[in-house]
């Protein structure tokens, strides 16, 4: 890719290289749900141990705000990501220090080794001089394999890029070919549709996203937030009630750009987050004071699928309910049938993005029916607004 060194430019073999992948993938009681987001990174784990390289991996998993917590240790996923290998990963239960550099000593080439989560450390998010030093010490050189975590400007995915010989993984080639090719001028109308829980770390991204967009359905929980902004009393449900202002700004600014806005108007709504919950339909303005929406209701899907068969380009970022638990995941998997066969008949293209929308379109049986799926998510939306993304920048250099 233009203006990148490539593992083509590497000379890796005997070498230790630090390669920062996105290992943050849906897991539940320690077990991996969806193992999508290393399968991606495998090609790049691969070629640099069959070329030699020991291959010490750097990951986050959740946001466990700078302490060591053993709900976010990555410890497990070493196990999954040698199961998709096919190869041993060791662990080292610190990605610096002593831990760190005794696990990488006993290191022969071709080993494969991950370091536990570097959100142990505030350093990671504040990408802390000091801290990038720190990770530094155990490599020489630096490869980003994480297109998804490129939107942050961390010790790991950009501070690390200043201070070593810096190359881009094959899925971060590949994920920003992909996009280039899919929405680099993507076909009108372009319909976008949000959902998910992040609604903190996304909502302001929207604000870019409806003057390029045609048309943006908003559904999960960030849905939620813009109800409330509305005045609806949307009763326990997800909802970021400090975000009303900037939900009603963004709902401004759709109107002047030209762009709908589509909100739910009816909801699955149960009092308990779990599976088969007992559950009713109810119009978004009857949600009981003790009820959650958990899902979109069936008129908003039908609503959501006339938006879908409207478009040219469909941009997808997280999903419409709690799809994890059943029956919450009927909307969005009606709704990513609907747009796989839209793809399928030469109607639609369709981009989706996101460790829980791409676990989503797998429930649903899709995701090989869409024209390209993205491991990213909020990277993949800051992509969509035209934003530079520090990890990619950082390996322009
Ligand atoms: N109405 C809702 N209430 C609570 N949780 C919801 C609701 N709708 C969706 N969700 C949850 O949203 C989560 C996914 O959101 P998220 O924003 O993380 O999407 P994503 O595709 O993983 O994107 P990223 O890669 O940026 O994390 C799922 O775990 C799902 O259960
Ligand atoms: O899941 C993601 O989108 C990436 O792993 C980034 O995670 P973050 O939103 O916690 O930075």
């Amino acid at each position: 890719m233009a203006g990148f060194r490539t593992l083509d430019d590497a000379d890796v073999a005997g070498k230790r290289v630090l390669v920062r992948v996105d290992l943050n993938v849906p897991a539940k009681d320690g077990e991996v749900t969806d193992a999508t987001r290393i399968e991606r990174v495998a090609p790049t784990i691969a070629e640099l141990s069959d070329k030699g390289a020991k291959v010490i991996l750097l990951a986050h998993f959740g946001r466990p705000k700078g302490e060591p917590n053993a709900e976010y240790s990555l410890a497990p996923i070493a196990k999954a990501t040698s199961t998709v290998l096919g190869k041993p990963v060791a662990f080292a239960p610190d990605c610096i220090g002593d831990a760190a550099a005794s696990a990488i000593a006993a290191m022969k080439d071709g080993d494969v080794l991950l370091l536990e989560n570097t959100r142990f450390h505030k350093g990671e998010e504040k990408n802390d001089p000091d801290f990038v030093k720190a990770l530094a010490a155990n490599g020489d050189l630096y490869v980003n394999d994480a297109f998804s975590a490129a939107h942050r400007a961390h010790a790991s995915t950009e501070g690390l890029a200043r201070v070593l010989p810096a190359y881009a993984g094959r899925t971060m080639q590949a994920e920003l070919e992909a996009l280039e090719k899919g929405l680099g001028k993507p076909v009108k109308p372009v319909v976008a549709i949000v959902g998910g829980a992040k609604v903190s770390t996304k909502i302001d991204l929207l604000t870019n996203l409806v003057k390029k967009v045609d048309a943006l359905v908003i559904g999960g929980g960030m849905a939620n937030t813009f109800l409330a902004a509305r005045g609806t009393d949307v009763g326990k449900s997800l909802c970021e009630h400090d975000l009303a202002p900037t939900a009603k700004q963004i709902m401004i600014e759709a109107a002047s750009a030209g762009c709908a806005i589509v909100l739910p108007s009816d909801a699955v709504v149960a009092k308990e987050f779990k599976a088969n919950a007992a559950n009713e339909v109810v119009a978004v303005d009857a949600v009981p004071a003790d009820g959650m929406i958990l899902d979109v209701g069936p008129k908003t899907v039908e609503t959501i699928n006339h938006w879908i068969g409207r478009a040219a380009t469909l941009v997808w970022n997280g999903p419409l309910g709690a799809f994890e638990i059943a029956p919450f995941d009927a909307a969005t998997v009606a709704a990513a049938k609907f747009a796989a066969a839209q793809t399928k008949a030469g109607k639609l293209v369709s981009v989706a993005g996101g460790g829980d929308t791409v676990a989503a379109l797998n429930h649903a049986g899709v995701a090989d029916d869409f024209t390209y799926v993205s491991t990213a998510g909020g990277a993949f939306l800051e992509w969509m607004e035209g934003k530079e993304l520090p990890g990619v920048v950082a390996l322009s250099r």
